[in-house]
């Protein structure tokens, strides 16, 4: 542990580095892919006094290497000097605390797929241990009055225990899955610990109005608690007409006299980083490359991480329909499905990997010529400047999850393409479609409507494709990363923590 403490802790289960043995040593290097949550995090050390700053995420390590394991290092990198405390999990805590209760058990009441949930696998009393040892290292780490940050439902039980280890502790809690309704979350048997977890909280942070409802709904059901306020959505959030639509949205409650603030912002993607990678040289390159091999034919992409949720079965099954429908589109489109194993050992997603290659290979097997393989499948990590240069040149992208938090893909899709022709296709059901109303919407429950919705990017002429992708575009641009870190801090200060020392126009976003 180090000895000097830090003003602001955050608390994120992945490190703020990408590791590599050079030699015998391990070198810490920056992320690659510098338009994640982990790069905008980091930046908020730019806000607290050089060196005040900590972080908190776990690292596997063996049983017989804990305790000659460094704990705490120091970093130096574009963001500042900051430490960083490597919680040591056996194999055996990542499996049952991560692959386990929260991917089997968590993962699917957050998503409202209550028959995927798995209780009797499920490892509680790990969960908790390991929630209590993250509370333990963010409390070494941090001063007595410090703002501590912790990120997402496997973290779910650190605020509480925090209150107890260091009760004078600034605690913020940000959501980044969805939040379901108290018919679905009060399925989980531990429904009470959570959401008391929660309270402990002087501020809870959600993506969109929806969610920061249905956690309010959900503390009210279970304990005594009121809304302290509410205020109305405003426009550019949809308060109206859509799926994830919400007229209005709690901004704090009360629990045991204690007032908890309840927040609800999106995070943004940088479109001024997209910007700058598509223009350079190397960049125009790879965009030309892409559109020679694509001979005149149109681009149809769809990028996610290798879940059930992300909707990949239900755009691979729309497609193979397209084909049928139309087979005039044969030999002049392709899609292009991204589709990524985030981590290994979770035995579902490995069906939903299995399902995906299956309906490939299907499809390509009912529909190739010789010169034409209708579906290109990439199932491995893809460089973030090669990525873009894929949505940049794609006449289409299609993101359909049956739920999901947010999703970064959908805006980084409308950041390559800056205003100019292009076609969204969007499930209602991601926390992202309230800020695209201008999307091409659709509901992946529906076979017709998912259908409509593919005829409809792929018919649309010009001129309104590029008036839907420009209205988006000034959607992305206006609430960015950047924007989703000042409005945050703005929601810190009013819990008495922080007065802003960076003026948030210098922030370094990503
Ligand atoms: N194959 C891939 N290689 C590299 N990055 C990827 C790949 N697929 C998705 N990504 C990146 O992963 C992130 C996914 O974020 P998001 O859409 O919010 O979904 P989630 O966080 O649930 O995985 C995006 O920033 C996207 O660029
Ligand atoms: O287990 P992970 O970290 O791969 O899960 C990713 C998940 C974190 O809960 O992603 C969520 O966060 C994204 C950023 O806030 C959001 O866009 C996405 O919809 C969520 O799934």
């Amino acid at each position: 542990m180090t000895a000097k403490k830090s003003s602001l802790v955050i608390v994120y289960h992945r490190q703020p580095y990408e590791e590599e043995v050079v030699g015998d040593k391990i070198v810490y290097r920056e992320n690659k892919s510098p338009n994640g949550i982990v790069p905008t995090l980091k930046s908020f050390f730019g806000r607290v006094p050089e060196g005040k700053g900590a972080w908190v995420a776990w690292k596997q390590v063996s049983p017989k290497r804990q305790d000659k394991f460094e704990r705490v290092i120091q970093i130096e990198d574009s963001y500042g000097r900051y430490a960083v405390s490597r919680l040591p999990l056996t194999a055996d805590q990542v499996k049952m605390f991560y692959h386990v209760t929260s991917k089997e058990a968590l993962w699917p009441i957050l998503h409202s797929f209550p028959w995927l949930f798995r209780y009797d696998t499920t490892d509680w009393n790990t969960f908790r241990e390991v929630n209590w040892l993250f509370a333990e290292a963010a409390a070494a780490q941090a001063e007595d009055d410090a703002l501590v940050w912790v990120h997402d439902y496997n973290l779910w039980l650190v605020p509480g225990y925090l209150r107890k280890i260091k009760p004078n502790l600034r605690v913020a809690f940000f959501h980044h899955t969805p939040f379901p309704a108290p018919d679905i979350f009060n399925i989980l048997p531990w429904r009470e610990e959570i959401v008391d977890s929660l309270l402990a909280c002087d501020l809870v942070g959600f993506h969109i109005p929806r969610y920061a409802k249905n956690f309010a709904d959900v503390a009210r059901a279970l304990r005594d608690v009121h809304v302290d306020k509410s205020v109305r959505v405003e426009d550019g959030m949809s308060p109206a007409g859509l799926a994830l639509s919400e007229p209005e949205v709690p901004t704090a409650v009360r629990h045991n006299g204690r007032r908890v603030g309840i927040d609800a912002f999106p995070v943004g993607t940088n479109p001024q980083f997209v910007a700058k990678v598509l223009d350079t040289e190397a960049n125009q390159t790879l965009q030309d490359e892409i559109t020679e091999e694509l001979a005149g034919r149109r681009l149809i992409v769809a990028v996610g991480r290798t879940d059930y949720t992300k909707g990949i079965r239900e755009t691979l099954q729309s497609y193979e329909r397209l084909l049928e429908r139309r087979p005039e589109l044969h030999a002049k489109v392709k899609l292009m499905v991204v589709s990524v194993q985030a981590a290994t050992g979770m035995r579902i997603y490995r069906d939903t990997q299995r399902e995906v290659e299956a309906l490939v290979g299907r499809i390509n097997g009912r529909f190739s010529k010789l010169n034409w393989t209708p579906i290109l499948l990439f199932s491995n990590a893809i460089p973030f400047e090669k990525l873009i240069a894929y949505y940049r040149r794609a006449d289409v992208c299609v993101i359909t999850p049956l739920r999901d938090g947010l999703n970064l893909v959908a805006k980084e899709y409308v950041a390559a393409k800056r205003g100019q022709e292009g076609a969204l296709v969007l499930s209602e059901f991601t926390g992202c479609a309230i800020e695209f109303p201008q999307a091409i919407l659709a509901n992946p429950y529906s076979e017709r409507a998912m259908d409509a919705a593919m005829d409809q990017a792929l018919d649309m002429a010009p001129d309104e494709a590029r008036a839907r992708m420009a209205a988006m575009y000034e959607t992305v641009r206006r609430y960015d990363v950047a924007r989703w870190a000042e409005h945050t801090f703005e929601r810190f200060a009013e819990i008495g923590q922080f007065d802003q020392t960076t003026d948030p126009a210098t922030l370094k976003a990503g």
